[in-house]
């Protein structure tokens, strides 16, 4: 089976098409290398982790042109649409930005995966569609578009095409919300991944705005729960929560640092803007669908990540 992951060389993206390789699937990786973050990082993570086994094609998918041809060529038969900008803080300086990367390169390639006639498609969403609903478990259904920040704007716009685009094209569709997804990798302007950096460094930590919290998911988590509901098969437009199931505060995720970092200095920050205050998944749905299982516990999860941070964020 041919399996396409867009943004093949981000965190998640190079983890997906690695773990896609290694059970066996025919996967190419499409990637622009997009300077939200630096493109070097990715070339490493992504030679890291698929160890020069996937293929990946350089080009931007805001080319529709370039989608569809190489589309027609390669003909997956599954499709990961993960390639996006992901930052809450940077769509409030660059709006327009997440039009043409979260929405028109989207439209780029549900049609370049119908025109090529793939069966399943599946989409990067994110959690950031519930906008700030305070302490309570998100069901699916609760999205209604009332979100915080351009991002999710978008992200809740491109959810609408996807489902749109299922319906013209007649292929599967599964969209996944990720819940602030951590691990080995991870996104170098993330909570986790910028504590990291900076304590490692010998600098303080800059902790924005009070009480917030996240159901912080491990990557491994994330990727097992996609291949399962590609596995599945899945219906014609589905979207699903992969999250952890219980989240954790920042004070919580400051303790298991602590254990690794005993001198952390924090520098308290007024919150940012386009934050949400908590995220909590429920995740009922994908586990009733394709047996999602999160099994990675945060202390552990974390525990890997500064391992893995000690060796390679020097
Ligand atoms: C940077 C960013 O856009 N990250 C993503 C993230 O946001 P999300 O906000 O969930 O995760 P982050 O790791 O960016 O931040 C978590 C918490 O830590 C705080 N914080 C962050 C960095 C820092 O140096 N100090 C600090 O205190 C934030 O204000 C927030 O309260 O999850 C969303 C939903 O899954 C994703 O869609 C977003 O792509």
């Amino acid at each position: 089976m041919k399996v396409v992951v867009t943004g093949g060389a981000g965190f998640i993206g190079s983890h997906l098409a690695a773990r896609l390789h290694e059970q066996g699937y025919e996967v190419a990786a499409i990637d622009c290398f997009h300077p939200y973050y630096p493109a070097e990082r990715k070339e490493r993570q992504f030679h890291a982790l698929t160890g020069g086994r996937v293929p990946l094609a350089r080009f931007d998918l805001l080319d529709g042109e370039a989608t569809k041809r190489w589309f027609s060529q390669f003909r997956p038969d599954v499709v990961f649409h993960l390639a996006a900008l992901p930052g809450v803080p940077y769509s409030l300086a660059h709006p327009l930005a997440y039009i043409d990367y979260d929405i028109k390169a989207t439209v780029n390639v549900l049609t370049a995966a119908g025109e090529a006639g793939a069966g399943h498609v599946l989409f990067a969403s994110s959690s950031s569609v519930y906008g700030d609903r305070g302490n309570v478990p998100l069901k699916e259904e609760m999205a209604d578009g009332r979100v915080v920040s351009p991002y999710a704007a978008a992200k809740y716009g491109a959810e609408s095409f996807c489902h749109a685009y299922a319906h013209l094209y007649g292929y599967r569709m599964t969209m996944f919300r990720y819940f602030t997804v951590y691990g080995p990798w991870g996104r170098p302007d993330m909570a986790i991944g910028t504590f990291l950096r900076r304590l490692l460094a010998g600098e303080e930590i800059v902790v924005y705005g009070q009480g917030t919290a996240r159901d912080y998911t491990y990557i491994d988590d994330i990727v097992a729960g996609m291949i399962a509901a590609l596995q599945r098969g899945g219906g014609r437009s589905e979207v699903f929560n992969l999250g952890a199931g219980a989240p954790v505060t920042m004070e919580q995720l400051l303790a298991e640092l602590r254990k690794h970092f005993p001198d952390l200095k924090i520098v308290q920050a007024p919150e940012r803007k386009g934050d949400v205050k908590a995220t909590w998944a429920d995740i009922t749905k994908a586990k009733q669908a394709f047996g999602y299982e999160p099994n990675v516990p945060f202390a552990e999860g974390l525990a890997r990540t500064v391992a893995w941070a000690r060796e390679h964020e020097r």
